[in-house]
């Protein structure tokens, strides 16, 4: 996070003049011209007589949101201001992160998501539909910008946890590279956010007069899968396999395919699998650090409500860095800490309907436990495998409560788009045996958490260690028999702590591949940055407010890894061409702009 980027003066970047420059958003800069400026430019007139620094400035614009009836006010206040003056929309979004994330971001970015089309005039990025296939490549060339190192790339089928939403979805796209630019440091012009509009299931959306996507039902199989290969190799061909491109919130069953197909042809990450695995391992990672909880994860069981793109790639990350850090003899050892529920009830050995990703993570259950906490999923007349996989037994049903029963897990984490699943009961059972449960309620937006923060504090006697996906308001609780109020600061464990750093790195490093060991250093880089006041808040996250130092050092981290594993085309200042954190040069709103 050394000096920061910037562009050449405006007079400089344009030949623009007069009205023209004032409506060009990337170099408007409104009343902040100087008298020098408005000269130069042919602004005299156009603008009132006073210059209004970026300070005043941005004093009116936050006036301004936080007199908004509504989020979503605020979201298309943010948004119309982005699309005006670029450099005064970042400077405020970086110098009031806390504050404002929560509109560009999760939770309102759902919401603007499901009102798309009603809400958005002209949005920012490239759509993409089926009906443009064979000329993918065409429409790479009407993107403006010259240089595009990050693009990230949606097909709108499970945004968030509101399911398929099509074309709609693109607010995630756009939200995701608003926060690369104010959280990594990526300039804005290198970003490019992308919808894939393959149809959509949501008739809702289909008979909406305002839906903006194709009106016609899902492209499936081989014709989905090759429309995405011509986008990929669109891509390469028109700006190189180092750039990258962030698979976000595709569908559990293309997720894991799409990632596998293409990570090796074009630089390239899912964060929904592996973005989501490194916030949440640095957030278990920060709290193994906490007073009463055990200091290894070899000592834990985490249960897992959800089965998916996230559940999964944490599980996995877990169980590489138990691996890496000797917590385990082998992957077996390793993966028999993590266990499922998903909405079939719990994941074990034997069990039916479990695809192969699932099934890494099927443990033995004995079958008298089975009996015990299961329901009989055919109302016991089945004849399926047995738990033991030697007999046939009738299948069971498990659910999330008779699973925290049975295996009395330390942590407990929602992926499940389930909301309040983690219950009074569940909570307070896991208390009753658990010094202090962890509970990751990770689901997005709040509508879907799997509990509420204050849920979370009440139900175990103010001892969780708490996280959510989507952020909650400071707690104040009084534990049972305790003699003063306690305030915790729940902590937020959502990949937007660790993409923005991640996409930094590899740009940084101009790396070709993005690998799983990358997220490791992702992760341990966001812990190391956790402190003892951030533990003792309840927090297992640094602050949003050094989401800028954050961002640097996991950028630093994954170009070095890059570098290591001879993956970075570029070298760092430091010795044989590692990367310091005097490399991390972070775009900064414009500083040119203002008196
Ligand atoms: N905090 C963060 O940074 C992130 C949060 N998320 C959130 O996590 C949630 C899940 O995302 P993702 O994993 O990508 O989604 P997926 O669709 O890939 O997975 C969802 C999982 O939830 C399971 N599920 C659905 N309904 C139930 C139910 N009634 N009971 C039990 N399990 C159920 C599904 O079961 P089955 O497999 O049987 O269909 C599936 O395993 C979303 O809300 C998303 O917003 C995701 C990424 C990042
Ligand atoms: C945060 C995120 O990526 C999600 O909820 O899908
Ligand atoms: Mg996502």
């Amino acid at each position: 996070m050394s000096s920061a980027k910037q562009r050449a003066p405006i007079w400089e970047q344009t030949r623009l003049r007069g009205v023209e420059l004032l409506r060009n958003p990337r170099l408007n800069r409104g009343m902040a011209f100087t008298e020098e400026e408005r000269e130069r430019l042919g602004l005299r007139g156009l603008l009132p007589a006073r210059v209004l620094d970026m300070e005043a400035q941005k004093m009116r614009i936050m006036e301004n949101l936080r007199r908004c009836a509504t989020d979503l006010d605020r979201y298309v206040q943010l948004i119309s201001l982005l699309q005006r003056n670029e450099a005064l929309f970042f400077r405020v979004l970086i110098d009031n992160v806390t504050e404002l994330m929560p509109y560009v971001y999760t939770p309102t970015v759902g919401e603007a998501c499901q009102r798309f089309g009603h809400i958005f005039k002209t949005p920012r990025g490239l759509f993409i539909s089926y009906a443009d296939r064979g000329r993918v490549r065409q429409l790479l060339d009407n993107w403006p910008e010259a240089d595009v190192s990050v693009i990230v790339a949606t097909d709108g089928e499970r945004i968030l946890g509101l399911g398929d939403l099509g074309a709609s979805g693109m607010g995630i796209p756009i939200g995701k590279l608003l926060l690369y630019v104010a959280c990594g440091g990526i300039m804005p012009e290198k970003t490019l956010p992308v919808m894939l509009d393959v149809g959509t299931e949501n008739f809702e959306m289909l008979d909406d007069p305002l839906y903006p996507g194709l009106l016609q039902r899902r492209v499936r199989g081989e014709e989905y899968d090759a429309f995405v290969e011509e986008f990929v190799l669109a891509v390469k061909d028109k700006w190189g396999e180092k750039c990258l491109i962030q698979w976000e919130d595709f569908a559990n069953a293309n997720a894991f395919r799409l990632l596998q197909r293409f990570r090796h042809v074009q630089c390239s990450f899912n964060d929904d699998i592996q973005g989501t695995a490194a916030v949440a391992l640095a957030g278990l990672l920060g709290a193994l650090r906490m007073p009463r909880v055990p200091s290894q994860l070899r000592q834990h069981r985490f249960l897992f409500y959800g089965a998916g793109s996230a559940g999964l790639g944490i599980a996995d990350l877990i169980v590489a860095y138990m691996l890496k850090h000797g917590e385990a003899a082998d992957e077996a050892e390793a993966r028999e800490r993590c266990w499922f529920v998903d909405s079939k009830g719990l994941i074990y050995r034997g069990r039916a309907l479990v695809t192969d990703e699932k099934a890494r993570y099927a443990h033995a259950v004995p079958a008298e436990r089975l009996l015990e906490h299961g329901t009989a999923a055919d109302g016991g007349h089945g004849n399926v495998a047995a738990a033991d996989g030697a007999r046939t037994t009738p299948q069971r049903r498990i659910e999330l409560e008779d699973a925290v029963r049975m295996l009395r897990p330390t942590g407990l984490i929602g992926v499940s788009t389930i909301p309040k699943a983690f219950t009074h009961s569940i909570l307070s059972y896991m208390a009753s045996y658990q010094e202090r449960p962890i509970v990751f309620a990770l689901s997005n937006p709040t509508s879907k958490s799997e509990c509420t923060a204050r849920e979370a504090y009440e139900f175990t006697d103010a001892r969780a260690v708490f996280a959510s996906g989507s952020p909650f308001d400071p707690v104040v609780i009084r534990a049972e028999g305790g003699a003063e109020e306690q305030r915790f600061l729940p902590g937020q464990a959502n990949n937007s702590y660790c993409f923005p750093g991640c996409g930094f790195g590899v740009v940084m490093a101009g790396a070709t591949c993005f690998t799983d060991a990358m997220f490791l250093d992702a992760a341990n880089a966001v812990a190391g940055m956790v402190q003892a006041e951030d533990l003792e808040s309840g927090r297992v996250f640094p602050p949003l407010e050094k989401i800028r130092e954050v961002s640097a050092r996991i950028a630093v981290a994954v170009a070095n890894e890059a570098h290591r594993a001879g993956y970075a085309t570029k070298s760092g200042s430091g010795p044989k061409g590692t990367f310091t954190f005097e490399d991390a040069c972070q775009w900064q709103y414009d500083p040119v702009y203002g008196i």
